[in-house]
């Protein structure tokens, strides 16, 4: 960062990070700002964004409807659309109105020209304009934000100052310059960017924008056309990088977006509700979250599976089976049909009937749609007739022909209504209708591995599973095309089964997807091997799988400690990096029950107090146990009077510890975190691989420091 600058009175240390002590009362009325003072300067641009954002917010309030809308539906839809436009029009006072300035050498488009002028924007969450419609701070998802995020003193990108903020609360308090196209000035790390890391977490996730990386933004930024996934180690932003895309796109294709639809998928409601806040701070208040059982929810999920049913139940060649199922639906017309109209009988014979089924199914149609092209189909063969007999039949007749009642029950006949629930409850409590179906596609065993023990009798009161709920979906999708939406972001994809990847391939058949996982954090048993066979399965083959190895969570101890266990769980995969300065703690801590002469001690006390000690620093606290430890954990916290929160509920300055079972730890992040016995989580999952990955999510949710206690041994995979 060196001194040469449009800015006449910036400070001559380079590296420095320019800061005032106390706050200044940027709501009030500012004076003319002290020339020589920048900081004094920028405070006063924000000061007049910010009455220039009332303004706006002001003009939108005050708009009167009463004589533009005819009719009550469109002034209620109008006043929707106003009232929303005022929400996000809300100057929030702890969420800074701008986080950087760029100043471009030459105006933007300008071709460049020698001489022409360069221009200055400040990047923030959102467009503000002044009262002559100028722009007073720019959206960060603008084209002309973009080198905030990629511009290096390799590549300026036509920048010659990038200036960064520092907020204490709403106050604008310290700037960090680099100039970029100055070959003097060396490039260094920002600091601010590194206190933006390092800051602790309490509540609920929050947005990047002021600190996305080059590499985070190539994804954030890429186009709607295609399909991007994201393999990346704990930490590395995977899901803070797909939900800023999301944001991305409906800036950039906003009408498009608004007509198909967004939905983000996650792996369970506690990490929906962790995340939930991230896109309505950042404008967007429109994005649909869900789960995939929620996607698939055909039927009430009461039961499970074992983990060898769930494997072939989420086999992609189940979809096979139920294709088949579905098609012997259709049965080969044997008789002819007779139509009779006034005094005429018209006769469509069985092989014309023949030849216009097979002609439908070849055609690969959705049964359903077939099934109402049937009767048009057989109709059109008796209005070739009607012409040929000299009549002149319209489409009228047509539509009365497909009605008539013969028509109707040759269609019943040849290509019956299927209840897509029906055909699945058949197919897994009758070992002979599944062995027709599954002939060839699935061995013996098998079928006997889904058949189930008890064959339910009815949609209702059999015991479906999740495994279960996506075969009905998928059958479902056989009898009706699934709506496709625009764009699907699909987080902690690992641990999909190929049908369920299916069950999300059709809910954006006619858009794009963002896929974010990590192949080390795969514990289901049907976790995805390779990212190339999931988005086949995910109808996405074409998708770019682009990989992030830099970490914004876990500190430099814990990762390389957790890091041990990848050659055991996903040889291959490279070690995230850490970027955090602060290398935080990590300690292994041995607990002994029984201590102090008591008997009944079974060390649980000395969890809790670890848990103490974390609480005494700043920033949320998650104690993290194998999910048969938890009940345990829970009378010994209670013991100790320490309340604590479920995973997803937010952490309050107040409330700081979370009791996470290890199923539920992914894709969260406390400040702190005390992991329990290592060997219960890896005890707790099926087999050794599974329990080692379960482990290795566990013991990646720290941002700062890290405890592992431990009565028994370590898993040997640690050493
Ligand atoms: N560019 C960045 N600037 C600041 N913080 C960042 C940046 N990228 C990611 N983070 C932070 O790092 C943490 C981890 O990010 P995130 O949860 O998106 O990672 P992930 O790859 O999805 O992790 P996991 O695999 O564990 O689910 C979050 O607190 C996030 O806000």
């Amino acid at each position: 960062m060196s001194s040469q600058s449009a800015d006449p009175a910036r400070p001559d240390d380079p590296k420095a990070v320019h800061a005032v002590s106390g706050p200044a009362d940027l709501a009030g009325p500012v004076g003319p700002a002290d020339p020589t003072d920048p900081l004094a300067r920028e405070r006063a641009h924000l000061s007049s964004s910010r009455t220039a954002l009332r303004t706006m917010r002001e003009d939108v309030e005050s708009l009167d409807i009463r004589d533009v809308t005819a009719n009550w539906v469109n002034a209620e839809a109008l006043q929707h659309q106003i009232s929303e436009r005022i929400k996000a029009l809300a100057d929030l006072s702890d969420t800074p109105l701008f986080f950087g300035r760029l100043d471009y050498l030459h105006a933007p488009g300008a071709e460049q020209a020698e001489g022409a002028e360069g221009e200055r924007f400040y990047i923030g969450r959102r467009h503000v304009h002044d009262a002559a419609g100028d722009p007073m701070v720019i959206d960060w998802r603008a084209p002309v934000s973009q080198p905030f995020y990629r511009a290096s003193k390799r590549d300026p990108m036509d920048i010659g100052l990038r200036r960064r903020f520092g907020y204490t609360g709403g106050d604008l308090t310290a700037y960090e310059d680099e100039h970029l196209s100055d070959p003097a000035e060396a490039a260094t790390t920002s600091k601010l960017l590194q206190q933006e890391i390092e800051r602790p977490r309490v509540g609920p996730m929050r947005d990047i924008v002021a600190t996305i990386q080059p590499e985070q933004d190539e994804i954030v930024r890429s186009g709607l056309a295609g399909t991007v996934c994201v393999q990346g180690g704990p930490g590395t932003g995977k899901t803070a990088v797909g939900l800023h895309r999301v944001a991305y796109l409906l800036y950039a294709f906003r009408e498009r977006l608004a007509r198909t639809g967004t939905l983000v998928i996650g792996p369970n409601r506690s990490f929906l509700h962790y995340i939930e806040q991230v896109l309505p701070a950042l404008g967007e208040l429109e994005v649909k979250q869900a789960t995939v059982d929620d996607l698939v929810a055909h039927v009430e999920v009461r039961g499970t599976d074992d983990a060898a049913a769930a494997v072939v139940k989420g086999d992609a060649r189940m979809a096979e089976v139920l294709r088949h199922a579905m098609r012997s639906h259709v049965t080969m017309p044997t008789e002819q049909v007779v139509v009779v109209r006034g005094s005429r009988r018209w006769r469509v014979p069985a092989y014309e009937l023949e030849d216009i089924v097979r002609e439908l199914l070849e055609r690969d149609m959705r049964y359903g749609a077939a099934r109402e092209a049937l009767p048009q189909r057989i109709a059109h063969a008796v209005l070739v007739q009607m012409e040929r007999s000299g009549e002149a039949p319209d489409d009228r007749v047509q539509d009365a022909v497909a009605r008539n009642s013969a028509v109707k029950a040759a269609v019943k006949e040849i290509w019956p209504p299927v209840d897509p629930a029906k055909l699945v409850l058949r197919l897994l409590a009758d070992a002979d209708y599944l062995a027709v179906h599954a002939d060839g596609v699935l061995t013996d065993d098998e079928q006997k591995t889904i058949l189930w023990a008890r064959p339910a009798r009815s949609v209702k009161s059999a015991k479906w599973s999740a495994a279960d709920a996506v075969l009905i979906d998928e059958a479902t999708d056989l009898v009706q095309r699934t709506h496709s939406l625009g764009h699907v972001v699909l987080d902690e994809a690992q641990d999909l089964s190929p049908m369920q990847y299916r069950a999300v391939g059709r809910r954006c058949t006619t858009g794009s997807a963002t896929v974010l996982g990590d192949l080390a954090q795969g514990t289901t048993p049907w976790a995805t091997r390779s990212w190339e066979e999931a988005l086949a399965h995910l109808g996405k083959g074409d998708a770019v799988v682009e990989e992030l190895t830099a970490g914004f969570r876990v500190p430099t101890d814990v990762i390389t400690y957790a890091s041990r266990l990848l050659p055991h769980i996903a040889p291959g995969l490279a070690p995230v990096a850490s970027v955090r300065e602060n290398p935080g703690f990590f300690e292994l801590r041995t607990i002994t029950p029984g201590t102090g002469g008591d008997e009944g001690d079974d060390g649980n006390a000395q969890v809790v107090a670890a848990c103490e000690e974390l609480l005494r620093q700043e920033g949320s606290v998650g104690l993290i146990a194998a999910d048969a430890r938890v009940p345990a954990l829970t009378e010994a916290l209670s013991a100790a009077g320490i309340a604590h929160l479920d995973p997803g509920e937010e952490t309050t300055p107040e409330r700081r510890l979370t009791l996470v079972p290890a199923s539920l730890a992914k894709g969260l992040e406390y400040d702190y975190v005390v992991l329990d016995e290592p060997r219960a989580v890896v005890d707790g999952e099926p087999d050794e691989r599974t329990g080692l990955r379960r482990l290795y999510v566990a013991l990646t949710r720290a941002v700062s420091g890290l405890i592992v206690t431990h009565a028994a041994g370590l898993p040997p995979q640690l050493a």
